[in-house]
Formats: structure tokens, sequence, C-alpha cells
């Protein structure tokens, strides 16, 4: 298995320069999607129509972010009953039995405001006036295109009602949902820096939410488990957004679309050591409140409100 790769799947059918699909090449689209999510979980996505400006600008203000003072990035901290702000290097643990916390800082931003409490104080607005902008930016066209992403899903598996997974996320970006943009930073690894045995940047984990769509610079690390459990690497592609399968999708399908362990390993070579890695991921995750039920009408999981499964997911990653 080691020679899989991940395969390359044109949006141009359905992207968001476009009002309806395209009829010509939209079965293909289904078909390319159905193949890569049930057999590795994972793809490229390309010609998505998310302009490349919106992207860089939300790189950029990222970058930014991480470049401030360690002092100045802590009074963004993330409190450990929410998930909007700033998370230091080793304090998340993807994969706590074999591995030290991640290499990896990163920023966690959610649009939703709190009827009860506002989390405006944890965005760095002084210090970086267009942070909130660009990020919000970014995960308002995410929030576009991963619907498009959902109904060809819903397509692909042929569910009765082609909109399901569509209409189960319309709480995005309201106190309801939990979809989050994630900019991840991993520091460069300078002669100063001690390394722990076994620390990697990003340890072996799989999403929890309903499909991810990832944004890599040009700097390679990103790796995906095989099924003999190998690992391949999924080298950035200019132009492309990494899309896969996550915890819920998996098991809202009944283990149609696979959700697959993947990591970011260390720099392989002197010269890639010296340089950082950046990412962003956006997270999608159906309403909190809704019932995720095995589509297939089987009973191989029992129904689980969105919420009660993330909290089961998040109770075991934060060290605190
Ligand atoms: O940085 C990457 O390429 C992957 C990050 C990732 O898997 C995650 O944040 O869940
Ligand atoms: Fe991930």
């Amino acid at each position: 298995m080691a020679d899989v790769t991940t395969m390359l799947v044109d949006f141009s059918a359905y992207n968001l320069q476009r009002d309806s699909p395209d009829s010509n090449c939209f079965q293909k689209l289904v078909d390319d999607v159905y193949l890569a999510l049930t057999t590795t979980g994972f793809l490229y996505l390309t010609n998505h129509g998310i302009p490349p400006d919106v992207i860089n600008n939300a790189f950029q203000q990222s970058m930014a972010f991480f470049a401030l003072q360690d002092e100045i990035k802590m009074k963004y901290t993330k409190s450990d009953h929410s998930n909007q702000g700033y998370v230091q290097t080793e304090r998340e643990s993807l994969n706590p039995e074999k591995r030290p916390g991640d290499y990896k800082e990163f920023y966690n931003y959610v649009p939703k405001i709190y009827a009860s409490e506002t989390e405006d104080h944890l965005l760095p607005d002084i210090e970086l006036p267009e942070f909130k902008s660009s990020m919000s930016c970014l995960y308002h066209k995410c929030s576009e295109l991963g619907n498009r992403i959902l109904e060809v899903m819903a397509r692909a598996l042929k569910l009765e009602d082609p909109l399901l997974f569509v209409k189960a996320h319309q709480g995005i970006g309201g106190s309801d949902n939990d979809t989050t943009i994630r900019a991840n930073w991993y520091p460069p690894i300078s002669d100063n820096v001690q390394i722990k045995p076994n620390q990697i940047r990003c340890g072996e984990h799989s999403d929890y939410g309903s499909i991810t769509l990832l944004f890599q610079d040009n700097i390679e690390g990103l790796q995906v488990q095989c099924q003999d459990g190998s690992f391949v690497d999924v080298p950035p592609i200019e132009g492309s957004i990494v899309m896969n399968v996550a915890d819920i999708m998996q098991r809202w399908t009944a283990d149609k679309f696979i959700s697959t362990i993947h990591r970011v390993i260390m720099p392989k070579t002197e010269e890639l050591k010296r340089s950082h890695r950046q990412s962003l991921a956006y997270f999608s995750h159906p309403d909190n409140s809704f019932v995720v039920k095995c589509v297939d009408g089987s009973d191989k999981y029992p129904p689980i409100t969105n919420d009660v499964y993330l909290k089961q997911r998040f109770n075991a990653t934060y060290k605190y």
C-alpha cells in the first residue's frame, strides 16, 4: 500500500464561481469524490474557487500573529471552556500515549459570539487590526465551499435528501455550531531548541468534525496513514486544498467515508529544519444539537448529538 497517493479532484463543475453545477462534468466530480473518500478519506481539491487573495491574507495575518512576542500572544490564550484563542507549544497532545506535546503553536478562530460571554477579547485587534476580517473572510468562503462539498458527498452516497449534510450545518458561524479555523504554526527547529524523544510537529490523529479543508504553505511534512500502517506524504500542491473526512462523518456514514489518521513530521533536512511551516485548517462541524444517525438506516452506531460526541473527544486532547 505504500504507493498510495492522494487523488486530485477537479472541483470546476461546482466551484464558487458557478451558481449551479455544470451538468456535463458534475457526475464525474461526484464519482471522484466517492472514490477518494471511500478509499483514503483524503483528496486534493483543485479549481475550488476560493480567491487566492483571501487565502494569502489569512496566511499573512496568521504569521503576523505568531511573530508577536510571547507575552502578547499569551494575552489571547484559549481557556479550557471555549474554543477561541491561542495555544502555545506542547499544550496540545494529539497522540498522548506515544508522544510528548506537539511542537507547534496555534490560534483557533470562531466567529460566534456567545449570548452570555463575548470572546472578542481573545482577538488581537490592537496589534493586528486586520486579523479578524481576514480570518472571517476565509471562514465564510470555506463555509460556502464546504456546503457544496457536503452536497456532492450526499449525492455520492445517493442519499434520499441530497441536502441532508448541508442542512445539518446551517448554524455555522452561530452559537450552536463549533466550526473553527485553526491557524497552525510550526516553529523552525533551530540549534538552541531541545526536541524531546518522539516529539513531532503534530502527532498522529484524526479530526473530530465532519470535513476538514486544509491549506498548506509550501513546506512538506503532512502525512496520512495507509491501511497497512505505513505513512505517505501529502506534499503541498500550489492552489489546491487538502480535504479530508473527519470522525463524526465516518460515524454518520456508517464507515463508508473514512476518517484517516494523519500527522506532521519533523523536517527531514537541515534546510527544512531552518524553515517554519504554516497551515490553516477549517474544521467543519454539524450543529451541536443535531442528532447524528447512520445515513444507511443501520444501527451500527447509536444516534448521538454532535455536542456530546465533541465533549468526549476534546477531554482527551488538552493538558492544562
Ligand atoms: O498542518 C497540517 O498540515 C495538518 C494539521 C492538522 O492535521 C490539524 O491541525 O488537525
Ligand atoms: Fe488534522
